[in-house]
C-alpha cells in the first residue's frame, strides 16, 4: 500500500506571517496579483492588511471581492472573466473557505480552459495542468482550504453544493497568520473551529486514514479541545493554537478524505445557507454514534485527546460515549444549536438525503451507508 501526501511548497505560521508574502512574490518572480476575497473581509480590514504588505514592497495587484459565502458557480464565472482582464500572473486568496475555494476554481479554469464550466470539475477532476499559482491567506481557523486539494462550489439553481478534488489546485504558499483571524466574530470562531474539529475526527476515522494523517488529526483534536473555548473569547494564544489545529487537520483530511458529517452538512449549506461549521457541529455527535462500532479503538484516542482520564481502563462502550459526550460538551460551550430544528424542513428530507448520499465525502465514511440510514440520521436531528 502506497500512501500519498500533498502539501504546500511552503507555509508560514504565527503572528506576522503575512510579512512573508513580499519575499515569496519576489522569489517566484510574480508580477501582478489577482486578489480574491469577499465583501466581509474588505469591511473587516483583512484585505487592507495584505495590500499594505504589497504596497510596502511596491507590488502590483487588482482586487476581486465578488465572492459570496458558500461561493456559487456565478462567482467563479465572474472571477474567471475578471482574471482574464487583469493581466495578473498569480492569485492571492484572502479568506475563509469561501474566498479561497472560489480562487482555486478560478485558478484551475484559467490553466485548464477545457473545464470552463466549473460543474465539470466535480469529484476527482481530470485536469492536465497545475492551477495559476496561489498564495492562500487564511482568515478563519476552520476549512484549511489553504492546504487542501479541495474546493466546494454551490449550484444555486439546483440547490446543491459540490466538492471538487484536484491536487492541481494546491496553493503553493499558505499564510496561516492568527493576526488575520482576530476580527472574526465569536460565532464565526466557534463555527469554523467546530469545522476543524469535524475534519480532524472524520479524517481520523475515515477509511483511508493511516499513521501519518492520524498524527496530524489527533494533535488537531487535542489543540481544539484545549483552545477553542478560549479562542471564542479572542484569547491571542488560543487563536494561534486554533490556526495551527485547523492547518494540521487540513494536512490530514485533504490527503485521506472525510465522511458523512460533511456529506450531510453540504446540502444544508446549499439549501438553507447554513454556515458550514454550524451544520457540521450539529451533525457530528449523531454520526459519531452511528459510526462508533466501525472505528475500532479510535474513539479511545479521541477521548484521550480531549483530556479525558483513565481511557485505557474503559470498555469500548465507555470510551465511545466519553468521546461523543466531549464533542457535545464543546459544541454546547461554544453555543452551537443542539439540533436542526428551525434549520431544516422535513419536507426537504428526500432531496437533501439523496444529495448527501451522492456527496464525494460519503465513500470515506467508516461505516457503509445508504439512503434510508441517512434519512434516519437527519430525522434524529429534527
Ligand atoms: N476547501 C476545503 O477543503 C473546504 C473544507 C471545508 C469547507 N469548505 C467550504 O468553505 C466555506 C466556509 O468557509 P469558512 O467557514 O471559512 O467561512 P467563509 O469563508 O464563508 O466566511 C464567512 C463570513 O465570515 C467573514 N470572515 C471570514 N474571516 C473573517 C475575519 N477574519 N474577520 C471578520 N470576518 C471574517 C467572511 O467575510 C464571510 O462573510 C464553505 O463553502 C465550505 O463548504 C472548504
Ligand atoms: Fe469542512
Amino acid at each position: 500500500m502506497v500512501n500519498r501526501i500533498i502539501l504546500n511548497e511552503v507555509s508560514y505560521h504565527g503572528f506576522g506571517a503575512i510579512e512573508s508574502i513580499s519575499s515569496e512574490v519576489e522569489k517566484n518572480k510574480f508580477k501582478k496579483a489577482f486578489i480574491c476575497t469577499d465583501p466581509g473581509l474588505i469591511k473587516a480590514g483583512a484585505a487592507k492588511k495584505i495590500t499594505d504588505v504589497l504596497d510596502k514592497a511596491n507590488l502590483e495587484y487588482l482586487i476581486f471581492s465578488d465572492v459570496q459565502q458558500n461561493p456559487t458557480i456565478e462567482n467563479v464565472k465572474a472571477g474567471v472573466e475578471k482574471f482574464k482582464e487583469s493581466g495578473a500572473d498569480y492569485i492571492i486568496a484572502i479568506g475563509g473557505g469561501s474566498a479561497m475555494d472560489c480562487a482555486k476554481a478560478v485558478a484551475i479554469i484559467i490553466n485548464n480552459p477545457e473545464f470552463s464550466d466549473v460543474r465539470s470539475l466535480e469529484g476527482v477532476a481530470d485536469t492536465k495542468n497545475k492551477c495559476v499559482p496561489i498564495i492562500a491567506v487564511a482568515t478563519t481557523a476552520g476549512t484549511a482550504a489553504e492546504v487542501t486539494i479541495n474546493y466546494v462550489i454551490t449550484d444555486a439553481q439546483k440547490n446543491r453544493k459540490f466538492v471538487c478534488v484536484d491536487p492541481h489546485d494546491m496553493p503553493i504558499v499558505a499564510i496561516v497568520d492568527p493576526g488575520m483571524m482576530m476580527t472574526m466574530p465569536k460565532e464565526l470562531t466557534a463555527a469554523t473551529g467546530m469545522d476543524a474539529l469535524t475534519h480532524a475526527i472524520e479524517g481520523f476515522t475515515t477509511k483511508a486514514a493511516w499513521e501519518m494523517t492520524d498524527m496530524f488529526h489527533l494533535k488537531a483534536i487535542e489543540l481544539i479541545a484545549k483552545y477553542l473555548r478560549k479562542a471564542v473569547e479572542n484569547d491571542k494564544e488560543a487563536k494561534e493554537k486554533m490556526a495551527l489545529a485547523s492547518y494540521l487537520a487540513g494536512m490530514g483530511f485533504s490527503n485521506v478524505g472525510l465522511g458523512i458529517v460533511h456529506s450531510m452538512a453540504h446540502p444544508l449549506g446549499a439549501f438553507y445557507g447554513t454556515p458550514h461549521g454550524v451544520a457540521n457541529a450539529i451533525i457530528l455527535p449523531t454520526v459519531m454514534e452511528y459510526n462508533a462500532e466501525y472505528t475500532g479503538e479510535k474513539f479511545r484516542e479521541i477521548a484521550k485527546a480531549f483530556g479525558i482520564k483513565h481511557t485505557r481502563k474503559m470498555t469500548p462502550e465507555e470510551y465511545r460515549k466519553a468521546a461523543v459526550d466531549a464533542v457535545k460538551q464543546l459544541a454546547h460551550d461554544v453555543d452551537i444549536p443542539e439540533n436542526l430544528k428551525g434549520i431544516m424542513d422535513i419536507k426537504d428530507l428526500d432531496f437533501i438525503a439523496e444529495s448527501a448520499l451522492n456527496d464525494v465525502c460519503t465513500g470515506g465514511n467508516p461505516r457503509d451507508t445508504n439512503l434510508e440510514e441517512i434519512k434516519e440520521l437527519y430525522k434524529k436531528l429534527l
